[in-house]
């Protein structure tokens, strides 16, 4: 016989007479014995198995079973295949599942339940196919150690999976490489199917970042056709993708510290069969040897791509100029004073309105400081190229996307900077506008 997933599940139980079955049921709860994830069940010969934490019972608990019973009594032990889940365990969330179990696990070998452990327990996990990914929180107590390795193949099944893995805190480094290490299963290779594109990497070197996935999907919506695009941040591809896929970009130049990162990045356009369209550049993107040949740069780093903008002025096209997406975590405390620079009229207009309705909502007060962050890059990239090429570009806002809140008053946002030579600025802020999509708002 075989259970879910093609395999059968073995239990221990104590098997006596129907008429002691309550004798002994009340022995094991007060011993905490009694295997509570499984219903007590009527064996072919009518006699009554009572499942139990661990794989046996001491000759003295047996004993004492016998004894307390009616002297004809039979108890013994017997192993009982694919048992029936309890009613309570069939309706308990993964929590409560992961829970129930470890607490058998831990009584089942002798030791305490206590509420220190209880509290370790991880509320939310994040799922990588078979693979389950704990946040760094959970199983810090020194006891779980005694319970390895047994233990994390305890807390993969009662949560649906079978390979395990725990997070560890960002480090603060520039290739944001999560700590992650592997507690059960071979490797940490993981896929996902995002927007019809492929992404595979290693949990334990790169990290998977849902919260981009608005942008993500604002990327892919994009026109980008003929376009040259560089990724300066292309981690696994989560941008670099969804311009070479469904944006159409005709080449991305891709450029990627981290090995690992750019190991998965290079499988990933394999998977997808974009590999002849894009060139990965292994190193620091401040070295890059790139000049003037990009109609977009991505800049998809947070909290600040600041340190690319320069790399970002290098590699625009000079003839025409392009557009860069940049990535800010932007701050927008409510008792922050806001202070618009004196270029933007309609910035200020709104802010004087905001302040005489005395309804500076938080939503507004953020707003106002995306505009205002947005409208210092524009005129330091402004700067920088002209700087850089030693004449004039106009630099305008096309668009600020926000991404995710990161509680409380910060916001990743994106900003769509359109970036012209003087020159060519007429024709060029028309082009823009089309392959962007959408015109200048906030
Ligand atoms: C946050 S990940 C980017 C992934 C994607 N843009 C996102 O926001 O989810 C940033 C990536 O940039 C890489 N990186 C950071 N600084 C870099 C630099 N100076 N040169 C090249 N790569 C860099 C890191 O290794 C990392 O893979």
């Amino acid at each position: 016989m075989e259970g879910e997933g093609g395999k059968s599940e073995v239990i221990v139980a104590v098997v006596t007479e129907p008429q002691f079955t309550q004798h002994c049921r009340e022995y094991l709860e007060k011993h905490r014995l009694l295997d509570r994830r499984h219903r007590v069940k009527q064996l072919p010969d009518g006699t009554m198995a009572l499942p139990i934490l661990g794989e046996t019972l001491s000759e003295q608990h047996l004993q004492a079973l016998k004894q307390r019973g009616a002297p004809d009594s039979t108890c013994r032990l017997a192993q009982i295949l694919n048992p029936v889940p309890s009613k309570k365990s069939q309706n308990c969330s993964p929590a409560q599942k992961l829970c129930q179990e470890l607490r058998c696990l831990v009584e089942g070998q002798g030791h305490t339940w206590s509420a220190e452990l209880e509290k370790d327990l991880p509320h939310s996990w994040q799922r990588h196919g078979d693979l389950l990914l704990l946040n760094e929180d959970s199983f810090r107590a020194a006891h779980w150690k005694k319970l390895e390795p047994g233990l994390w193949k305890t807390v993969a099944s009662a949560l649906g999976g079978q390979r395990l893995a725990k997070r560890g805190r960002v480090s603060p480094g520039g290739t944001r490489a999560p700590k992650v290490i592997l507690l059960l299963g071979a490797h940490g290779w993981v896929e996902h199917v995002d927007n019809g594109i492929r992404y595979t990497f290693d949990v334990t070197q790169s990290m998977f970042s849902f919260g981009n996935i608005t942008e993500k999907l604002r990327v892919a919506s994009m026109a980008c056709a003929g376009e040259v695009l560089v990724d300066l941040y292309a981690g696994i591809g989560y941008f670099t993708l969804p311009f070479l896929i469904h944006a159409n970009a005709a080449f991305v130049h891709a450029c990627e510290w981290d090995p690992h990162a750019a190991a998965a990045l290079r499988k990933n356009l394999e998977l997808n069969g974009v590999v002849d369209r894009c060139c990965i550049h292994l190193g620091d993107n401040r070295q890059l040897k790139l000049w003037s040949i990009a109609d977009r740069v991505n800049l998809g780093l947070i909290p600040s791509s600041e340190e690319g903008w320069p790399t970002a002025c290098r590699v625009l096209r000079q003839d025409t100029g392009g557009i860069l997406h940049i990535h800010h975590n932007v701050e927008s405390f409510p008792g922050k004073e806001l202070q618009l620079p004196s270029s933007s009229e309609a910035g200020q207009k709104e802010q004087r309105a905001a302040r005489n309705s005395g309804r500076q909502t938080p939503a507004k007060i953020a707003k106002l400081e995306w505009q205002k962050w947005a409208e210092a890059v524009a005129a330091r990239i402004g700067a920088l190229l002209l700087q850089l090429h030693g004449k004039p570009w106009e630099t305008r806002i096309l668009h600020v996307q926000p991404v995710k809140s990161y509680a409380p008053h910060v916001d990743h946002v994106v900003l769509d900077l359109d970036c012209r030579p003087f020159s060519c600025s007429g024709e060029g802020v028309g082009k823009a506008e089309r392959s962007c999509g959408q015109g200048p708002k906030v």
